[in-house]
C-alpha cells in the first residue's frame, strides 16, 4: 500500500496529528510526500519518501505517480483560506486523481473514513 501525503502550511500540524493516530499501521504503508510536508512528518518520527516542495514541482511529481497508478490513496490537506502560487499544479493533481480514480481526501474527516476502509484490506 502506497499513500501520498501533502499538506499546505496551515494544515501541516493537522497532517502530522492525523498520521500519528495511525502510527501502528504505517509500517505496512509506504508514504510519499511533497518536500516540506515530508520533513514535518519525518520530525515526528515517521518514514516517508520526500519529493520536491509543492511550489517547486512536488505536486506534479505526486501527480505523475498517480497517473502511473502507483498510489492507493492521496491525502491532500489543502488550506482553503490561503493563496498558493502553484494553484495550477494543485488543480492538476486533483484532476489526475479523478482521471485515474484514485481516492483523494482533502480534509481529515474524509481521510479518516478512507484510511479506515483501506486498512481493512491489508
Ligand atoms: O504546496 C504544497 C501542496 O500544494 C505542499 O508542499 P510542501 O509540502 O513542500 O509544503
Amino acid at each position: 500500500m502506497r499513500i501520498a501525503i501533502i499538506a499546505h502550511d496551515g494544515k501541516k500540524a493537522e497532517m502530522v496529528a492525523f498520521l500519528l493516530k495511525y502510527k501502528e499501521y504505517l509500517e505496512k504503508i509506504e508514504l510519499v510526500s511533497t518536500g516540506t510536508t515530508g520533513s514535518h512528518v519525518e520530525k515526528a518520527g515517521l518514514k516517508v519518501l520526500r519529493y520536491l516542495s509543492g511550489p517547486l514541482g512536488g505536486d506534479a511529481q505526486i501527480a505523475a505517480e498517480a497517473a502511473e497508478k502507483k498510489l492507493d490513496m492521496v491525502i491532500f490537506f489543502r488550506d482553503p483560506l490561503d493563496k498558493h502560487p502553484h494553484e495550477p499544479d494543485v488543480q492538476m493533481l486533483m484532476r489526475i486523481c479523478d482521471v485515474h480514480d484514485i481516492p483523494l481526501a482533502t480534509n481529515p474527516a474524509a481521510a479518516r473514513l478512507m484510511m479506515d476502509t483501506l486498512l481493512k484490506r491489508i
